[in-house]
């Protein structure tokens, strides 16, 4: 068959009416991946899962498959990406890998991608307790933001793993500074790796899927966490930290896409002292003036992207949440910036 045929067949391949959804596991070496995935694996019967693990260094892309079901009903392949961007791999690599799988082996239920430390998108990040604190410390020589840093600001779901070699204070405190980078994503605190499956599985951020009736879009995941606009956030913060902006009315899309543009490509947006703003995150639930459905915006440093979900009801308050996850962050110049993208006759 040629690959043109190959690929005619593919989306046939995909559960109907249902997007795959696609998870990222990030973090660092021995920070517990494996066991996860292992863990994962090992308790989602019924369910078919494609394991896409992300590697870095040279030689052929490898695939290995492993079988952990008991009764043969559960099946997982295992396939290792080269090279290191997760952007690139996903767009290209990943996605023509994730197609082969499906042509040779089927329809999947979930996605799963692992990534070593140097990939960028993250989604779920492990972070290993006993060592994040010292993580966190590392100097880059270039003053950009560390490794472990960059990955903790990238996520949807943090797991602090390995609680068992920290002490309650240590541990106290590890969680006080992963909140202080990232007060958006979800904190989830195990041994072994053993986490609430659910929450892992239903996790469909970075998916480029539209919300899918079975599936949690950003705003669901706002109302759950009764999310709440940071109030204390009023000096500038060189250190990577999360500003919440919550603003009532209808967004015009040509002006966000300006001030996106701005602040995203031509990181023309800069603080009261002169210091370029740095995003390495951007989630936001929108009410736009083109129409009256939700749309998520998403961005991972320069690349964003909008999708639509559901409707908001007729009684329903139009407001716009958004949250920046990165460096140099001036409240004052963002909501005057967000602000400015109001239909002009908002509050
Ligand atoms: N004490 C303790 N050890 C753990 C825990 N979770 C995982 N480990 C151990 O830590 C080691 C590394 O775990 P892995 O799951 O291989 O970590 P990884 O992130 O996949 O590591 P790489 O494949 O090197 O990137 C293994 O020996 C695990 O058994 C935990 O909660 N507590």
């Amino acid at each position: 068959m040629s690959d043109e045929e190959n690929m005619d067949q593919i989306p046939d391949l995909v559960p109907a009416n249902k997007k795959v959804p696609i998870t990222i596991i990030t973090g660092f070496l021995g920070s517990g991946k494996t066991t996860l995935l292992n863990y994962i694996l090992s308790k989602q019967h019924g369910k078919r899962i494609a394991v896409i693990m992300n590697e870095f260094g040279e030689g052929d892309s490898i695939e290995k498959s492993m079988s952990v079901g008991s009764a043969g009903e559960l099946f997982e392949e295992w396939l290792e990406l080269r090279n290191g961007c997760l952007c690139c791999s996903v767009k290209d690599n990943g996605v023509k890998a994730i197609e082969n799988l499906m042509t040779k082996k089927g329809k999947f239920d979930y996605i799963l991608l692992e990534t070593t430390g140097l990939a960028d998108p993250g989604i779920i990040t492990m972070i290993d307790a006993k060592n994040c604190p010292q993580q966190l410390k590392e100097k880059k020589k270039d003053s950009s933001v560390n490794e472990v840093t960059r990955q903790i600001a990238l996520s949807d779901i943090i797991v602090i793993n390995k609680t068992d070699l920290v002490s309650k204070k240590e541990l106290e405190q590890l969680r006080t500074d992963i909140r202080r980078i990232n007060s958006f994503s979800q904190l989830i605190e195990t041994t072994h790796s053993r986490v609430d499956l659910d929450v892992i599985l239903d996790l469909n951020a970075y998916s480029n899927a539209n919300s899918s009736s079975d599936s949690i879009g950003l705003e669901d995941v706002f109302r759950q966490r009764g999310f709440k606009p940071d109030e204390h956030q009023h000096v500038i913060d060189q250190t990577v930290s999360t500003l919440t902006l919550e603003r009532k009315g209808r967004i015009d899309k040509v002006l966000l896409d300006e001030f996106l543009q701005d602040l995203l490509w031509e990181k023309k947006i800069k603080n009261s002292e002169g210091q370029t703003i740095e995003i390495l995150r951007l989630k936001g639930v929108l009410s736009l003036t083109s129409d009256d459905n939700h749309h998520v915006v998403q961005a991972v440093y320069e690349l964003y992207d909008y999708h639509t979900t559901t409707p908001w009801a007729v009684d329903e308050e139009r407001q716009n949440t958004i949250v920046f996850i990165g460096r140099n962050i001036d409240r004052e110049v963002l909501e005057h910036q967000f602000s400015q993208c109001l239909q002009s006759d908002s509050s």
